[in-house]
């Protein structure tokens, strides 16, 4: 695989005479953690499914580790990728138990189909809902938790079948503050385990990117405003550039932070 989890090169994407992707060239490296981020209709998660061989682009390469979307076999592909998304937690059988929806991760399959699973199975999914703290949510009925609950029991199944590639889809949408940060905390810890498979997380806001993550890309209408270290594309230009407006960008205590610059010089003045 020579260290490249994802490359990119020259993809577009177009559907309905609308250009949802444009020119996007991207490498991911192994071991590298990356957030896309951009506003609403950027084409973050087009860019995802692209990554996750769910759409092939309209032009251009694309490389999902190692292999060519195009020359391959992409149902051999998708079990070495973990996907947790909105789109795939609309999918999930309205009786699903959580332990369920954590095992059948195993199988690349939505719904329980057997009886019996493997005992290290079932130790692998119970210590994966521990880690992200929903083992008490076990027997629970998945359509029955609340937003925050389902985020990190879709996380736990992302992870079940030991993926090389993680994507996460705005993980953290829909939570109130508390949950936000739990979520953002537990990413970060996992962001940090030399152990867990290169990531790439989408979101709208820098102030959900967790401790950890080495990478960004901006994304707007379609196109890459920034690309690389996270350091070098969180400024304030590349910010103000990718949401059309005025933005001021800080980073503490190795979490982001971003305003208005109108609204920061007026929460300054004495
Ligand atoms: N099948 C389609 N046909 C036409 N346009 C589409 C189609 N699917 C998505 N789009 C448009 O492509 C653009 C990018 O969509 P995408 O969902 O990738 O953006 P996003 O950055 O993830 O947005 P959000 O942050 O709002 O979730 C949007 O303007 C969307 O309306």
């Amino acid at each position: 695989m020579s260290g490249e989890v994802l490359q990119l090169r020259g993809v577009g994407v177009k559907r309905d005479q609308a250009m949802l992707l444009r020119d996007v060239d991207w490498t991911v490296h192994e071991n590298e953690r990356w957030v896309v981020i951009g506003p609403n209709g950027a084409g973050k998660t087009t860019l995802l499914q692209v990554a996750a061989t769910l759409l092939f682009p309209t032009v251009g390469t694309v490389d999902v580790l190692g292999e060519r979307l195009g020359r391959t076999d992409v149902f051999e592909l998708r079990p070495r990728i973990g996907f947790a998304s909105a789109a795939v937690a609309d999918r999930v059988p309205r009786n699903e138990k959580v332990i369920d929806l954590v095992l059948t991760a195993s199988y690349a399959i939505l719904g329980r189909s057997r009886e019996e699973y493997e005992s290290a199975d079932v130790t692998r999914a119970v210590e994966l809902l521990e880690a992200l703290g929903c083992a008490e949510l076990l027997r629970r009925t998945f359509s029955t938790l609340s937003e925050g609950e389902r985020k990190r029991v879709q996380i736990a199944r992302a992870l079940m079948p030991d993926p090389e590639l993680l994507l996460l889809d705005e993980p953290a949408a829909g939570l109130d503050l508390g949950g936000r940060e739990d979520l953002v905390t537990r990413l970060g810890m996992l962001a940090n385990d030399p152990a867990a498979p290169t990531m790439v997380l989408v979101t709208h806001h820098v102030e959900e990117v967790p401790d950890g993550f080495t990478h960004a890309m901006l994304l707007r209408r379609g196109a890459v405003v920034a690309q690389g270290k996270v350091d070098e594309v969180f400024t304030d230009e590349h910010l103000t550039e990718c949401f059309g407006l005025p933005l001021q960008v800080e980073r503490h205590n190795n979490r982001w932070r971003a305003y208005g610059r109108a609204s920061g010089a007026a929460a300054s003045e004495p």
